[in-house]
């Protein structure tokens, strides 16, 4: 009997991922070299450096406990249409380390003494929603409390915005010593800076992380990494496999506080960022100036408004390496096509947690053939090598890196 360690299940699963791109790379008449059956090779999984409490970041929901109490904090189990759902405390998770467990432990005791309903549903009232802790290496902890306002006018929402801050810097919470304490009034299940801004209760607007001996300020609403070591081991290998040199232009797709361009700021001639999340951009744009990093433009706005408009008039003849780290959502095809019409574009690093699913849609469109229909005249790319990382320890998730070339 042969039990496979937990790098050798991610290991087959992402082989059956590339399995898929094969498939459908043949179905499109594209000639594919098969080592091994697949479209590239695939190198074994880069194990993470942490393996247990990695997670800088954890999201606990407020809901049914096991034992009937509406105002657990946890995580769920069950599903909604199954409407078994129970939220059990997180105390179990080894991915989630002992200090986030222990704001939720904290938050709980106060949503318990609060006379005010947690919201579990919208439509049926309530307030007290999810929490999210942040922590970094450098001991600072963020912690983001959602609340719905229903019919509460700003007074009765000021007197529990003061309870909050009171229970968490003199009261019973203060155990936790947060460096910042954030509040959100939210109708929606989320909700960005600009639809209900984040509002800092107490202490610190940002909590700070170091990376590859850069230092990172990091907004309530900014993306960042969950393993911050094994966000080191990703960065240290985009850097060799984008072969970037001292004229390399090196665009950063999605480029959340700009950790990807700025860990290769020093080996290339100049860094291009785009995002989405304006406290993100601002982020970067700090990041940068904090590091003593001059070489580098940040824009904030959709890449598919973006990119276009960027590359439409591209003349600069310098080589341009492009790296994407889209969400789960993929990128839009218009950033697809942006990419595969601009001619400097050789080589392309793809950056994914979730190969298997929009992502999937992305790759075809970088190596499918040119198509007149859809505007899409560039070469078409090339997969030429798969990297997994085990950037989630103690799930089934690995965050791949697929590097086309053409
Ligand atoms: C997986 S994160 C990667 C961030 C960054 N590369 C890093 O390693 O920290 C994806 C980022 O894409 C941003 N994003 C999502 N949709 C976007 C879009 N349409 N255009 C630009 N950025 C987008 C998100 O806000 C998020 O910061």
């Amino acid at each position: 009997f042969w039990l496979r360690t937990p790098l050798q299940v991610k290991y087959e699963n992402q082989r059956k991922i590339l399995q898929t791109l094969t498939s459908h790379l043949e179905e499109l008449g594209i000639d594919v070299q098969k080592p091994g059956g697949l479209c590239c090779p695939l190198r074994p999984v880069v194990p993470s450096p942490v393996v247990n409490g990695y997670r800088n970041k954890s999201t606990f929901s407020v809901n049914q406990g096991p034992d009937g109490n509406p105002k657990t904090v946890g995580l769920y189990v069950g599903t909604g249409r199954g409407q078994n759902i129970v939220c059990v405390k997180a105390d179990h998770m080894e991915n989630i380390p002992a200090k986030h467990k222990h704001v939720a432990q904290c938050y709980e005791e106060f949503i318990r003494r609060s006379p005010l309903d947690p919201c579990i549903l919208f439509h049926k009232g309530g307030h007290w929603r999810e929490l999210v802790v942040r922590t970094t290496s450098h001991g600072h902890t963020m912690a983001i409390v959602t609340f719905h306002p229903q019919e509460l006018g700003q007074e009765a929402l000021a007197t529990q915005k003061a309870l909050l801050k009171e229970f968490f810097t003199c009261g019973p919470g203060a155990v936790c010593a947060l460096t910042s304490l954030y509040f959100q009034e939210s109708t929606m299940t989320r909700c960005s800076h600009e639809q209900s801004p984040f509002q800092l209760l107490h202490g610190e607007p940002h909590i700070f992380e170091e990376v590859l001996g850069l230092k990172f300020r990091i907004s309530p609403d900014a993306f960042f990494q969950v393993n911050t070591g094994g966000a080191e081991v990703l960065y240290q290998a985009v850097r060799e496999l984008s072969q970037a040199g001292g004229d390399t232009i090196l665009l950063d797709i999605c480029c959340g506080t700009g950790t990807i361009g700025l860990s290769l700021a020093h080996q290339v001639s100049k860094i291009i960022g785009i995002e989405a999340v304006e406290k993100a951009t601002e982020d970067a744009s700090w990041n940068a100036a904090f590091n003593g990093i001059s070489n580098c433009e940040f824009h904030t706005g959709k890449a598919e408004a973006v990119l276009p408009q960027l590359l439409s008039s591209w003349e600069d003849a310098r080589p341009l390496v492009a790296v994407v780290n889209p969400s789960r959502a993929g990128l839009h095809y218009r950033v697809v096509r942006a990419i595969r019409n601009c001619k400097s574009i050789r080589r392309l690093l793809y950056i994914s947690c979730k190969p298997e699913g929009e992502a999937m849609r992305n790759f075809l469109e970088l190596c499918c053939p040119p198509d007149p229909g859809k505007k899409l005249a560039g070469e078409p790319f090339v997969p030429t090598l798969a990297v997994p990382f085990d950037m989630f320890p103690h799930t089934v998730h690995c965050e791949l890196v697929l590097l086309f070339i053409r």
